[in-house]
């Protein structure tokens, strides 16, 4: 295993039997489809798996690229993407299926179906080869009768992340009891009174 890769999360043939899965579904549900529908990939991530898709669906189907660019830095995305590239191809009347390789936050999904939409697709699928639900932000709308194509989905986080945010509410539940000025509220016929230097709460009569 190279050294920058942490985990394996599926092997080769677990993927390359999801792919075939994939594109055997697709194929039962464009059969009867006239003309045969578009793959539409997104660049630059889905372009593998977009040719790994085409090589094993036995329709007659035509591939074409879009780009859309988010201006962000690091895993996060800034929101709102722009269209980098366009497609060639009219796909005005045209079933097309946008392959993406990760949806995220669905933005660039959100952008992307919006686009074929107004070019005129007369129905837009998408087929994902990840799919990380908990980190959906926008809630994308396939058009027509599309479906959504989704070969392995991510839910869980990672326990790292996990754990960081974890040290991280600790910490800011102790920055926050530290400020707080000394209570001193009855309640009955005791009060409770919050010891900021040892972050305690202790019940004690009146006097
Ligand atoms: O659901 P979202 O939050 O919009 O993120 C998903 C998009 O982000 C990645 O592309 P990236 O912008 O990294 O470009 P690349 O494929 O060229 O690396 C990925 O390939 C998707 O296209």
């Amino acid at each position: 295993m190279d050294a920058h890769i942490e985990r394996i999360l599926w092997s080769e043939d677990q993927i390359s039997s999801r792919v075939s899965e994939l594109a055997s579904e697709m194929a039962a549900d464009f059969a009867t489809a006239e003309p045969p529908p578009v793959f539409v990939a997104v660049a630059t991530g889905a372009f593998l798996f977009v040719a790994d898709l085409a090589r094993r669906i036995p329709l007659e189907i035509a591939v074409d690229f879009v780009r859309a660019d988010s201006y962000g830095s690091g895993t996060d995305s800034s929101g709102v993407p722009a269209l980098s590239l366009d497609l060639k191809l009219n796909i005005q009347g045209r079933h097309v299926i946008l392959v993406e390789d990760i949806v995220d936050t669905g933005s660039t999904l959100s952008c992307l179906i919006a686009h074929l939409q107004a070019k005129g697709a007369s129905s837009v699928s998408v087929c994902a080869f990840l799919d990380k639900p908990v980190r959906r932000k926008v809630h994308f709308q396939l058009v027509g009768e599309g479906k959504f194509y989704r070969g392995f989905e991510q839910d869980e986080y990672h326990p790292a992340v996990i754990l960081a945010e974890y040290m991280y509410s600790i910490w800011m539940l102790m920055i926050f009891q530290l400020s707080m000025p000394q209570i001193k509220a009855p309640i009955g016929v005791g009060e409770i009174r919050t010891d900021a230097k040892s972050m305690g709460i202790s019940l004690q009569g009146n006097k």
